[in-house]
């Protein structure tokens, strides 16, 4: 089994990341997770804060010369902007260190200036975690909150998400992520899907969208959004190619493999809903034009179609793996929501410092990790393996002693 475990705020030091239960021999370098949390950053419509801010990558533990001991892997991601934020965000106590925590909590805490980067947020963002997190953890302002339910965490999970994703790859197993949707600009139906081997390509359109003419007209919708002080969402897919038949299972429902990439990807900030396959369109469909029917083909079963997108009975096919998320447009709105001061009681717009337009090719990127991360443990607990090559032999000779009459095409 695979456990994995993010630590830090948005503004704090740094991001805390570490995985557990991956083999030894996998190969890790700075320069795998660097790439991958630069292509976080990527994409049209985002705001200004992915520019300035540096992610400042160590590893900590369990990686020795480029590769995997088998040991907890630990990464951090130090946060270039911290020396601007320790008076606000520093875990020392600043009223003095003989107050225990409720005293020091009683008091109101540190004391709080009232304009500038440490002035109470006391005007939650209808759509974020402001107000209800205000009212559970017991805060009279939103900056505890908002500060772990940013979507900065998400940088953590994407550095973990390029270490599993070198573990799959050394199976054999690849992943890529595109959009499909920004707003009401869609990408057609039956578009060509992007291989893995499509990814620079795809990180260089500005929305990570696999049809140009598409990518042109998204372009436009989000400087329109811009425009009017407004934000957008939509759908992202990710596609895993390589997966042998039979990750997952159908005897319980939290061992399915479905039903655990939607809970991965709907635990990402602002996803509202997930697709396997052809998702809801299937549901538009008669049974007899549902599924995807199997053939014999050249002593190998075939599958007709993929509209299941490559699950059946929450297992892996062993054809393409096919997942989507939508997400939600942006709650932080320039053109502010309306709210309650919580510290007047009075109607207020909601509190806006800037924010990202549109942050859907960044949603992508973390799909794929979360992807990248479901799909691992999958592969560890099916084959197991405490050295790479004994998690490889394990997979070729489950392959191997597939019999005959049951092997089906990828
Ligand atoms: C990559 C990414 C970037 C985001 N950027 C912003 C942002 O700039 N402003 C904002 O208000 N929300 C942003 N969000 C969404 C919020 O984090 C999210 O809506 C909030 O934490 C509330 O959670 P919920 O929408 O899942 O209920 C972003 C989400 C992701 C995945
Ligand atoms: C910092 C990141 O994203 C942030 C996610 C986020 C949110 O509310 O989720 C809000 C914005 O931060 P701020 O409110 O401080 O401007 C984004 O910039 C990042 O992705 O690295």
């Amino acid at each position: 089994m695979l456990r994995w475990l993010t630590a830090g705020e948005s503004h704090g030091p740094e991001l805390i990341a570490i995985i557990e239960g991956l083999p030894s021999g996998v190969p890790v370098t700075l320069a795998h997770i660097r790439t991958d949390l630069a292509r976080r950053k990527l994409g049209y419509g985002r705001g200004a804060r992915m520019k300035f801010e540096q992610d400042e990558v160590t590893v900590s533990g369990g990686v020795v010369h480029g590769f995997t001991l088998g040991s907890p892997v630990a990464i951090r991601i130090g946060n270039t902007e911290w020396p601007k934020w320790v008076d606000v965000m520093g875990s020392e106590p600043v009223t003095g260190p003989e107050q225990t925590p409720e005293e020091h909590f009683e008091s109101g805490g540190p004391a709080t200036p009232t304009s500038g980067r440490g002035a109470p947020l006391t005007r939650p963002r209808p759509g974020h975690a402001d107000l209800v997190g205000m009212q559970k953890y017991g805060f009279d302002e939103a900056r505890p909150i908002l500060e772990r339910a940013s979507a900065r965490e998400t940088a953590a999970r994407v550095a973990l998400g390029a270490v599993a994703r070198n573990f799959l790859g050394e199976l054999g197993i690849t992943l890529v992520s595109h959009t499909l949707s920004i707003g009401p600009v869609r990408v057609p139906e039956n578009s060509p899907l992007p291989l893995s081997t499509d990814v620079d390509r795809l990180d260089a359109d500005p929305l990570r969208c696999f049809d140009p003419a598409t990518s042109a007209l998204m372009v436009a919708e989000v400087d329109q959004a811009h425009k009017d002080g407004d934000t957008l969402g939509g759908v992202v897919e990710v596609l895993a190619y390589g997966l042998p038949p039979g990750l997952g299972s159908h005897v319980h429902w939290d061992r399915r493999l479905d039903s655990q990439l939607a809970a991965a990807l709907m635990g990402i900030q602002a996803i509202k809903g997930v697709e396997v396959g052809d998702g809801f369109l299937t549901t538009t469909r008669r049974g007899s034009d549902a599924h995807d029917e199997l053939f014999q083909v050249d002593g190998e079963i075939e599958r007709s179609s993929d509209k299941a997108g490559g699950t059946e009975g929450g297992m892996s096919t062993g054809t393409v793996l096919r997942v989507r998320a939508g997400m939600k447009p942006i709650a932080t709105i320039p053109h502010a929501l309306r709210t309650v001061d919580i510290a007047t009681g009075e109607a207020a717009s909601a509190h806006h410092q800037r924010s990202d337009v549109c942050a859907v090719p960044a949603a992508g990127v973390v799909a794929e990790a979360m992807v990248a991360l479901v799909l691992a443990n999958a592969v560890q607990e099916k084959f197991g393996g405490d050295a790479i090559a004994e998690t490889r032999r394990n997979l070729e000779s489950y392959l191997a002693n597939i019999p005959p009459a049951l092997r089906s095409r990828s």
